[in-house]
């Protein structure tokens, strides 16, 4: 018995020691750190609160006090940028040194893991240098009428649904999703998804477990972002990151479009015809210049993406709108006279001439990032610059974006939803990198013109011909789902329309 304890009380001694040693790494290098749970780190606390709130109180406490500060994911040392001027250097001017999004997981059972978004430094680089041509403004000119046919199919649904509503409550997270999904659906692959027409089709339904999904814990998820050597040894007793669901669907999407257009040799000016081409250049030694699997990991992120995030950006515009009739208004007034200037045809070059539009997608975006936190990780030792600190090799990164967004030295009454702050000359008085809504720097996001195109159409065809207001089902704040790493509305966003 004596023994058993004696044994028992070492060990536990000896990881008590262990911990309370790892979570002095920071206060070691003279960086101040959030309190925190002993076992846990901070991760405790990610289920009852979300990311973006703990990032809250990082910048709360120590904002305009220190320009970095430390945490911890479990035992993993975490840093968040908290100035300006560093978070410039991080992004871009010393960018070279923090590449990569996230420590390497290089899991080769996880089709899924291998894109855009998570693939590290000298894997990434040149696909993205492939890629970026898919987004030049001439190509979404091209897809610009793809989006109208889309928007059309928008406005007839929007109108049966709403003839079923006897008082116009209408619930409209599920209607930009289900276009946003359609969109994509027809831009980057040629399918034509009808989730507008059938909610229930295969890829709403794969699109909408990508953000709600009920598999993983984000606790779990968080835990194999922190840790990949981890699950690379142990592959974690087989847990896919992704479901499976997820991977076969995209995997034989992407089987089936190929084969299909290679049997009937179909050239498109879309996002896979670009990765069949990439595929097509064979390397040196004569092998594809990519596999069927590494196509599927582009096409999912890109679907993934690209809807929900641009789908939560026009439900948050709608339901701000609503909140401030007078800012719908002006908008709704810019939208007509530029519609009639144009013979009332919407166009590329007319969606292009609605400035304030513009405004009122940017400042949505404050208000409700996609994304709390950017995350980068450093692949060489960091100086941080005024500072004799430096970030080690391997150190995980969060820029708190949401936290910057509503900081009053920057945005002065920042819960006051003001697209004016977005003119030019008001944008230009700012920090550059005081708005980061989608990112910044070389690794920003790749799908910033297509997103905004998708969101203007999408703005455009509800607010010409709906007039929106609070309903009683409207909460007077929309909550966040705690369970999705990208900031999207917890549950159904209700509102009630009009029509003009
Ligand atoms: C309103 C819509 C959108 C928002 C708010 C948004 C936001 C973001 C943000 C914040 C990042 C991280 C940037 C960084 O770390 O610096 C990102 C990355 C990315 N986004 Fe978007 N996004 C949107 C639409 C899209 C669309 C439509 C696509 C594709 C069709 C897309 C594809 C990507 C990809 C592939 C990355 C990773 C880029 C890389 O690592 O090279 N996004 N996005």
């Amino acid at each position: 018995m004596d023994f058993y304890f004696l044994i028992f009380s070492t060990i536990f001694t000896l990881l008590l020691s262990y911990l309370r040693y790892k979570y002095q790494y920071w206060e070691l290098r003279g960086v101040p750190q959030l309190k925190m749970n002993f076992l846990l780190g901070n991760l405790s606390r990610l289920r009852t609160i979300h990311k973006s709130e703990l990032l809250r109180d990082a910048y709360r406490e120590f904002h305009g006090k220190a320009k970095l500060v430390g945490t911890y994911i479990f035992t993993k040392p975490v840093a968040i940028v908290l100035d300006l001027d560093v978070i410039k250097a991080i992004l871009i001017k010393d960018f070279n040194k923090f590449t990569d999004r996230f420590q390497h997981r290089a899991s080769d059972n996880n089709v899924i893991a291998h894109n855009l978004f998570r693939l590290h430094g000298e894997k990434w680089r040149p696909l993205r240098t492939k890629l970026t041509p898919t987004f030049t403004s001439a190509k979404m000119k091209f897809m610009f009428p793809t989006l109208i046919t889309v928007a059309g199919q928008l406005e007839t649904a929007f109108s049966t649904q709403l003839a079923k509503s006897p008082n116009g409550d209408i619930e409209l997270h599920d209607f930009m999703g289900r276009f946003t999904t359609d969109v994509i659906g027809h831009c980057a692959f040629g399918v034509e998804c009808n989730s507008l027409k059938d909610p229930n089709v295969a890829f709403r339904r794969i699109g909408h477990s990508i953000f709600y999904p009920r598999y993983l814990s984000i606790r779990l998820r968080t835990f194999m972002l922190t840790y990949p050597v981890i699950f690379k040894f142990l592959n974690f007793f087989n847990i896919p990151e992704s479901s499976t669901e997820i991977k076969d669907f995209v995997l034989s999407l992407v089987r089936d479009a190929v084969r299909l257009r290679e049997e009937q040799n179909l050239q498109r000016n879309d996002f896979l015809n670009m990765l069949i081409e990439m595929r097509n250049t064979k390397d040196a030694q004569g092998a594809p210049g990519m596999s069927i699997e590494e196509m599927a990991a582009q096409v999912f992120i890109f679907f993934a993406a690209g809807f929900e995030t641009s789908s939560s950006n026009m439900s948050y515009g709608l339901f701000e709108m609503a909140k401030n009739p007078h800012v719908q208004e002006k908008v709704r007034a810019e939208i007509l006279s530029v519609l009639e200037k144009h013979n009332g045809e919407l166009t590329y070059e007319a969606m292009m001439e609605m400035t304030y539009l513009d405004q009122v997608i940017t400042e949505t975006l404050r208000k409700h990032p996609a994304l709390a936190a950017l995350n980068r990780c450093a692949i060489e030792d960091f100086k941080v610059p005024g500072t004799d600190i430096t970030l080690e090799k391997g150190t995980n990164i969060y820029i708190p974006v949401k936290e910057i967004h509503y900081d009053p030295d920057i945005y002065d009454n920042p819960s006051e939803f003001r697209p004016e702050r977005f003119n030019p000359e008001e944008a230009q008085k700012r920090h550059p990198q005081a708005f980061l809504g989608f990112g910044d720097g070389p690794r920003n996001c790749i799908g910033l013109r297509f997103g905004r195109m998708q969101v203007r159409v999408g703005l455009i065809t509800m607010l010409k011909s709906y007039r929106f207001s609070l309903s009683e089902k409207t909460p007077t704040e929309l909550e966040i789902s705690r369970n999705s790493i990208v900031l999207v509305p917890r549950s159904s966003v209700w509102l009630r329309a009009e029509k003009l």
